[in-house]
């Protein structure tokens, strides 16, 4: 169920036969169930939650002591307690504490020139419009809907990375970006949150805004999950998905001279098209990448040195609410029958059901 519980809030097992794309009524009906019945965590829940080492072990491993209705609000109380707490004491070691800061500034020097005067400011100054941000970033048009542009200033790219590898380096445990990528950390949970809403707000609200205009969450994101991803040996890719968000930023922070990982995009999840390639982005130090989030992507490989990468899923509340109460069509849906044959760049192991038979069909010694 990607995307739907970044937190790991609950074990693997409550998601058991709920299907790719569960209801919001299936998903209170299972709560009900589970807060009716005994803990839900089995010993593999367990397990995997000890295993991942992640900020809610904790929580899994106390909780497994206890059982009873009860068990979960104690459990989200804990856990919303717990990240408070690390978020404070994370605050109090950060090497930059205006990254950290509860009422953030974006900082001009932070950004390029070109988009000093449109994006630095406080969560009080007016966001600029959309299409005002495009034309003084210059940005530029890999595909429908796709667009890259130069964000960050190296030094901003630089103050994150050290932030990232403090987090690490400590020894807090780290729970992982996302269900795909195993190196990087959450930034929302090392108190970077506020000034990911503000970026949120000052610059990816209005320019999905303007590039999504057609879309019914265009005018409406409001949160985000952020994480930043790390690429770290030769070969490391990432497969062809599409994201748990309405549109995502993705920055390239470094580190410097690294070959390889472009980031290539194929259709939108949903169309006749979802499998064709589109284009791919070339990740340089500083230069940011919109899409939407339903368009699949993936990461090529790493050919040398390392790549780490600011990601920001944004979502909007309105827009979620209504898709799962069934009052609008869920993003992607309803699915439009492919038309061509997928190119296999565009091809997802993890995603596709039809992966092996594709590959078999298009290998050079085949039909082709
Ligand atoms: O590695 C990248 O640039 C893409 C990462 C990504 O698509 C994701 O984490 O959702
Ligand atoms: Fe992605």
């Amino acid at each position: 169920m990607h995307g739907v519980d970044d937190a790991y809030f609950c074990g693997g097992s409550f998601w058991d036969g709920l299907g790719d794309r569960p209801t919001l009524r299936q998903i209170a009906e299972r709560a009900v169930e589970t807060l009716r019945g005994p803990l839900p965590l089995d010993e593999a829940d367990r397990e995997r939650w000890r295993g991942r080492g992640g900020r809610g072990a904790a929580q899994a491993s106390s909780l497994s002591q206890h059982r009873g209705p009860l068990w979960c609000r104690l459990a989200a109380e804990a856990q919303a307690a717990g990240k408070l707490r690390v978020v404070d004491e994370y605050r109090r070691m950060a090497r930059c504490p205006d990254l950290v800061a509860p009422a953030p500034v974006l900082r001009a020097e932070w950004l390029v020139p070109a988009l000093r005067p449109l994006v630095a400011g406080d969560a009080h100054a007016p966001p600029s419009s959309g299409e005002a941000l495009l034309r003084a970033a210059r940005a530029e048009p890999l595909a429908d809907g796709i667009v890259a542009f130069d964000l960050f200033e190296p030094r901003f790219c630089e103050l994150l990375l050290a932030e990232a590898d403090a987090d690490e380096a400590s020894l807090a445990p780290h729970d992982p970006p996302n269900t795909m990528n195993r190196g990087g950390l959450i930034v929302n949970e090392i108190g970077l949150e506020p000034l990911m809403d503000l970026l949120l707000r000052r610059l990816i609200a209005p320019l999905a805004a303007h590039l999504y205009s057609a879309e019914p969450f265009a005018a409406s994101l409001d949160h985000h999950h952020s994480f930043v991803v790390a690429y770290r040996h030769r070969g490391d890719e990432l497969d062809m998905h599409h994201d748990a968000s309405e549109a995502t930023l993705n920055v390239c922070l470094g580190r410097e001279g690294f070959t390889g990982g472009g980031l290539r995009f194929c259709g939108r999840f949903g169309g006749e098209a979802h499998r064709r390639n589109v284009a791919v982005a070339d990740h340089a130090v500083g230069r940011a990448t919109l899409h939407l989030g339903r368009q699949r992507h993936g990461a090529d490989d790493l050919t040398s040195g390392e790549r780490l990468n600011l990601i920001v899923w944004a979502r909007s509340s309105a827009f979620r609410a209504a898709a799962a109460y069934g009052y609008i069509a869920p993003d992607g849906y309803p699915k439009e029958p492919e038309q061509a044959r997928p190119d296999l760049e565009c091809l997802s192991l993890a995603n596709d059901d039809d992966y092996h038979e594709q590959r078999a069909r298009q290998a050079p010694s085949g039909e082709g």
